[in-house]
């Protein structure tokens, strides 16, 4: 198991007038190599959870549990690597004069030095799609796209056992998100690695996970598969979210074609299901 999370609650401000429950009573685990998103309305805890992972917020009560290492303040070191944080708008925390620099960070300060750093440089902006040319360019004189990809390569460059991303491709083109969501699906598929994605899309979720956690008012309101999940629109209207518009479509159209399988979450789901009811009708 490489996440076990029990009993976790988390209080913002205790003893103050404003002390505020951001997550309560929650448990949940994950297996090695599981993709798994957290949705919710805002506000219900996502990245309260999110940040007990890599120990930057520590638990009121409960235990978080990480490759066998219990998260708390004298782990740190081991837990910082192998968990990989990825925070909403990483780009806005680059710092170095260079590319290079930036992306090498982490690197250094886990001690790799010189041709490694290098080498693992290299190998992580082939998977995140950045020019070669920009490594000696300053972060500062980038695209927004390349900058956030730039951020991500830092993570990315240490291999972590667990790649958590915090609404990767908010304030992206589409093109710019698809680009962070293949980089991330590549990486998951030469490391093996558990990725864990918060993110308001039911469309990228349904796309990029196989699990996925509802978080409503800091307590899971559901935790299952896309079909499980989406099975309970009243439930997901209810507290403010919804299934993709191309389920909903499905869900209608099948109403007049009752053969269809309207069992899809993805646009290319649905233009299979539609072409394969075609090519039946025509047979
Ligand atoms: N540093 C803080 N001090 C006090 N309260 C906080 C702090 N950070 C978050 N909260 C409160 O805790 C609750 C959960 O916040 P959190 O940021 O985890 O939600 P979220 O689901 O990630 O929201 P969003 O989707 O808007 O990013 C909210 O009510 C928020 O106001």
């Amino acid at each position: 198991m490489a996440i076990v999370i029990n009993n976790l609650r988390h209080t913002y401000m205790v003893g103050s007038p404003y002390e505020k429950n951001a997550l309560i009573d929650i448990n949940i685990n994950i297996n090695d190599g599981e993709s798994v998103g957290i949705i919710g309305h805002t506000g219900s805890g996502k990245s309260t959870l999110v940040q007990h992972l890599n120990g930057i917020l520590m638990p009121v009560s409960g235990s978080i549990n990480i490759n066998g290492i219990d998260v708390n303040k004298k782990n740190m070191k081991e837990i910082r690597k192998q968990v990989g944080l990825v925070f909403q708008y990483p780009e806005h925390q680059l710092f170095e004069e260079t590319v290079f620099k930036d992306i090498g960070y982490g690197l250094s300060k886990q001690g790799y030095e010189g041709k490694t750093v290098e080498e693992k440089i290299l190998q992580t902006i082939n998977i995140i799609g950045l020019d070669k040319n920009l490594l000696e360019k300053s972060p500062f004189r980038l695209s927004g796209g390349e900058k956030r990809k730039v951020a991500i390569a830092g993570v990315l460059a240490m291999k972590p056992k667990v790649l958590i991303l915090d609404e990767p491709g908010a304030g992206l083109d589409p093109k710019g998100r698809d680009e962070i969501y293949d980089a991330v699906v590549k990486f998951k598929k030469e490391n093996n690695a558990t990725i864990i994605l918060v993110s308001h899309s039911m469309e990228d979720l349904a796309r990029y996970v196989d699990r996925i956690i509802v978080l409503n008012r800091g307590r899971i309101e559901m935790d299952g598969t896309v079909a499980e999940v989406f099975k309970n629109d009243e439930l997901l209207k209810n507290i403010g979210l919804s299934v993709p518009q191309i389920t909903c479509f499905m869900r209608l159209l099948k109403k007049k074609l009752p053969e269809l399988n309207s069992d899809v979450f993805t646009v290319k789901e649905a233009k299979e299901a539609i072409l394969g009811y075609l090519n039946k009708r025509e047979i």
